[in-house]
């Protein structure tokens, strides 16, 4: 793409009135017609106009006409230089929509993005030119599927993958040559749940898994799996059973996390294993994952070989027992909302309520009286 013209530039925008909004501000009204036109070689701030001076240029309904004096315009009734204005207005047409971030950075506003490549690769360049002059930080990009063309065109810039989803990918710039690259990485981890759920009769809620290494083979496990976005550890022990199994459960309390690495995707892995009170006994298996379940005596399930030689299965059903015995408490969430963040939040402890009378403690409860 060698040049581009200004209607092009304004056609192309995601939103045609958020674009106006974008360059209308400073100017109050001035409107400008889509008749200039510029090279990707010479800049931004090199382009020549070829703005017409014979007639009175109209976008909404606003005009911005030429004076009987050369080298003026009117808006509004007033006169402007017309360099001035011109050069300040195709400045702006020419930058991304973006805002600041609170760490000196920039958010470019992915719902007002040029939707033509040529658009894009233009005011991409010029905004990274002007965000350096402004000495500005991070740069965060985000393209959605529905543009994904625009990709290559960062990445030829020097954008970086950070992360992706199903509807979009987030690219990053940092701008400072002399400073380390402050952004924070993509997340690091994924969150598993486990459910050790007993009966009054000893029996433990066991499944087999229809997919499974052969080591696993024939290997009765707790249910587990892996909480959704924005789920709770608790409520995510209580779906998971649930879908497996079919049993409903109360969840308990935490009984202990695993934190292992390089478990998929070269992600960490925190692995809560949660104890739940079983409110049902029918088993209904989901098909699609496990390959049966059943309750099973604790005692059985704990000689099996897998898990007696497995240290980690082993230690959480020592410590299973051991709570079931009052000698050990688990963590229990508590909601509340944090002034540092303003969000509501669950935080697992195990202490006493706030009146300091121990028999609030949740490590006082026996479960299964
Ligand atoms: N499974 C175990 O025995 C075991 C042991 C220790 C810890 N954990 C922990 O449990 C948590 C959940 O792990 P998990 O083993 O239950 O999860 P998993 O790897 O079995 O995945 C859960 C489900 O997702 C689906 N799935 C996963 N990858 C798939 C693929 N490539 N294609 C199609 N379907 C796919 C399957 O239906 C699978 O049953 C993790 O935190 C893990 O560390 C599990």
């Amino acid at each position: 793409m060698d040049s581009i013209s200004l209607s092009e530039v304004t056609v192309v925008r995601g939103t045609h009135l958020g674009f106006m909004h974008s360059f209308r501000q400073p100017f109050s009204g001035v409107t400008i017609s889509p008749k200039f036109c510029f090279s990707k070689v010479e800049g931004a701030r090199a382009i020549s106009s070829s703005v017409s001076n014979t007639k009175s240029q109209y976008v909404y309904g606003e005009s911005l006409a030429p004076t009987s004096d050369s080298g003026y315009y009117k808006m509004n009734g007033v006169n402007l230089k017309n360099r001035t204005l011109i050069s300040s207005v195709k400045e702006r047409l020419l930058l991304l929509d973006a805002y600041d971030d609170e760490y000196g950075g920039v958010v470019v506003d992915h719902g007002k993005l040029p939707s033509t490549p040529n658009a894009f690769a233009l005011m991409l360049r010029n905004s990274l030119s002007d965000w350096k002059r402004k000495d500005k930080k991070g740069v965060w990009l985000k393209l959605p599927v529905e543009q994904s063309e625009l990709v290559p065109i960062a990445i030829k810039e020097g954008f970086e993958y950070h992360h992706a989803e199903k509807r979009y990918v987030m690219l990053t710039y940092w701008i400072p040559e002399k400073e380390p690259c402050m952004l924070p990485a993509n997340a690091s981890h994924q969150v598993g749940v486990g459910g050790f759920v007993l009966n009054q009769h000893k029996e433990v809620l066991v499944v087999q898994e229809k997919y499974c290494t052969s080591t696993n083979t024939g290997l009765w496990k707790l249910p587990t799996g892996f909480i959704n976005e924005s789920e709770e550890i608790f409520s995510g022990a209580v779906r998971e059973v649930k879908e497996e199994t079919g049993v409903d459960t109360e969840f308990l309390e935490v009984i202990a996390f695993r934190h292992a690495h390089n478990v998929a995707f070269e992600k960490s892995d925190l692995f809560f294993i949660c104890m739940l009170k079983p409110l049902s006994d029918k088993i209904i298996i989901d098909d699609l994952e496990i390959k049966a379940a059943k309750w099973m005596p604790l005692e059985e399930y704990v000689e099996q070989p897998m898990i007696r030689g497995d240290k980690m299965f082993k230690r959480v059903i020592e410590i299973c027992e051991a709570r079931l015995r009052h000698r050990y408490c688990g963590l229990s969430p508590h909601r509340l909302i944090s002034s540092f963040d303003g969000r509501p939040s669950s935080l697992y402890y195990n202490v006493v309520d706030d009146d300091h009378d121990p028999s609030h403690s949740n490590c006082s409860t026996d479960f299964y009286e």
